[in-house]
């Protein structure tokens, strides 16, 4: 297997063993290169060699290729410990590990703010909805059944689609995802602006308009030369970051004149004290609409992801929250504020198990252990969404009410905070340097070019398909969970 290669290490910061199991760095290691799955190691532009005891050098669960997440897996401390390119800057892999790009011609920076999308009319929900399902990093499909991604996401879409109506309709008939990432967009260019970085900012959704694929269109028309890549996810999941990197990587990757433009990726930026900051000051403000502030549990509630993400993938999503709880608590404490707080994971969808504790059971519990204020945080989103406005503020609200908790408050999602924002553009002026080419030729598999065993999947995969769809487990799943 090919070695994965990490450099590009920042001239301030002194690499050693120790420096990998600490979290407190932005960018422990800048720019990396990977080929395939497999060992790890990592060479310092200073020369050292950095091999950490165990990695897990994430793949995306649809096809052969990389997802920009490698984690760190031998936890020693509550708060999880990821490191390379799930706590800092990656730049997209291809032939070469770096390009030094002369800089002959005038730079046009573009900067592409990546999210998930929502419906924007009631009409848009099923669409939408078969958009999310029809996407194999969030159904994940043994390869055999590769063939039954979009039936099944059909059938999915349409099942859920009544429930979904009902919570969209009772926030005003539609996301509000895309305006807020809009203006979310237009305060990174003027805080950009001001720091001297004149940039085209873009809006590329993974699941609704505007598509990833129309921002990249666009980015291409106005000839931009050299790109950083923010998704509006504070940690990484391979659910959300991690597929709408793999949409981008595939684009670019196939386009002549986008796989020679740098890119630089920021996978996740929860760790940022800018971020960590901005999330203090509104929890302590909140705090502050208690009669006792201090006898508040501040209640984190983040979305899901179902387990096996964790367990089986290595997704370093449960490690950044943990990980991004603790740094926001230390803030807090170092504010004076000493509150109990507690994490739960709310939202999860079908049958499978997903990231505990759950967010209405762990309501009930301590509405029943007695505690009486609650501040709700949400806490893995950026902008106010259904899961907000709907599912806290409705939802776990009135259940929080049913089960003795007296006092309920809830802060709001960043948005357009001015220090946040402020951070965001900082971090793109950090990652702007790191910016390296695509250019991986894509490969095919054998499969796609071999009749015979093309037609072995299909009888097998129609087969066994025949039998998960019409097992009375998967009926009651379908009957308990999506409906
Ligand atoms: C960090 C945030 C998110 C993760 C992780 C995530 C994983 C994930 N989500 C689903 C299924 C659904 N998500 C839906 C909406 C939705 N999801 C997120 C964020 C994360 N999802 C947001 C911000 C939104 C709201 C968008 C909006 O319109 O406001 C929905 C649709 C709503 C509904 O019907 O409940 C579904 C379905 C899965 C399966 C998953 C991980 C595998
Ligand atoms: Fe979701």
């Amino acid at each position: 297997m090919d070695a994965v290669s990490c450099s590009g290490v920042l001239p301030q910061m002194k690499l050693s063993g120790s420096d990998l199991s600490r979290s407190d760095h932005k960018f422990p290691i800048g720019r990396s290169s990977w080929r395939s799955i497999g060992s790890l190691s990592c060479n310092s532009s200073k020369g050292l060699r950095l091999v950490p005891k165990k990695l897990t050098v994430l793949c995306s669960a649809s096809s052969d290729e990389m997802m920009f997440g490698v984690s760190r897996c031998d936890k020693k401390s509550p708060v999880g410990e990821t490191f390379c390119a799930a706590a800092g800057v990656c730049t997209y892999g291809g032939t070469a590990v770096e390009s030094h790009h002369s800089h002959t011609v005038e730079e046009k920076v573009g900067v592409l703010l990546l999210n998930l999308g929502g419906p924007e009319t009631l009409d848009d929900v099923q669409p939408f909805l078969f958009n999310l399902f029809a996407d194999p990093d969030i159904i994940r499909l043994p390869r055999l059944f590769r063939f039954l991604q979009k039936p099944l996401a059909k059938l999915i879409s349409v099942l859920r689609a009544p429930k979904s109506k009902e919570g969209y309709a009772s926030i005003g008939g539609g996301s509000p995802l895309r305006k807020i990432t809009d203006e979310q967009a237009n305060a990174l260019r003027m805080a950009l602006e001001s720091k001297d970085m004149p940039v085209n900012v873009y809006v590329g959704m993974r699941y609704w308009f505007p598509f990833t694929e129309e921002a990249v269109q666009q980015i291409k028309r106005d000839r931009i030369t050299r790109l950083v890549v923010l998704p509006l996810y504070p940690q990484f999941s391979i659910s959300t970051t991690g597929s709408s990197v793999r949409v981008l990587q595939k684009i670019f990757r196939n386009d002549p004149y986008l796989s020679g433009v740098p890119v630089s990726v920021i996978n996740s930026w929860y760790q940022r004290e800018g971020y960590i900051k901005s999330m203090a000051d509104l929890i302590s403000k909140e705090l502050e609409s208690f009669s006792e502030p201090a006898q508040v549990m501040i209640f984190f509630s983040a979305h899901g992801v179902p387990l096996s993400y964790v367990k089986e993938s290595g997704d370093p999503y449960r490690d950044q929250m943990e990980e991004c709880i603790f740094l926001i608590m230390k803030e807090l404490k170092a504010r004076g504020i000493n509150n109990e707080h507690t994490l739960a994971y709310q939202s999860r969808v079908g049958p499978v198990q997903w990231l505990k504790p759950y967010t209405d059971e762990v309501l009930v519990e301590l509405g029943q252990k007695g505690v009486k204020s609650l501040l709700a945080v949400p806490v893995s989103f950026v902008s106010e969404h259904i899961e907000t406005l709907e599912e806290i503020d409705m939802e776990y609200k009135e259940l929080a009410l049913e089960s003795g908790i007296e006092n309920w408050g809830r802060v709001p999602a960043l948005g357009c905070t001015p220090s946040f924002i402020t951070d965001l553009a900082d971090a793109v002026i950090e990652a702007l340097p790191l910016a390296t080419a695509t250019a991986t030729p894509k490969t095919t598999s054998a499969v796609d070019h071999d009749p015979m065993r093309w037609a072995i999947k299909m009888f097998f995969g129609s087969f066994l398909a025949f039998f998960l769809f019409f097992s009375p487990k998967m009926l009651m799943a379908f009957r308990n969970h999506l409906i």
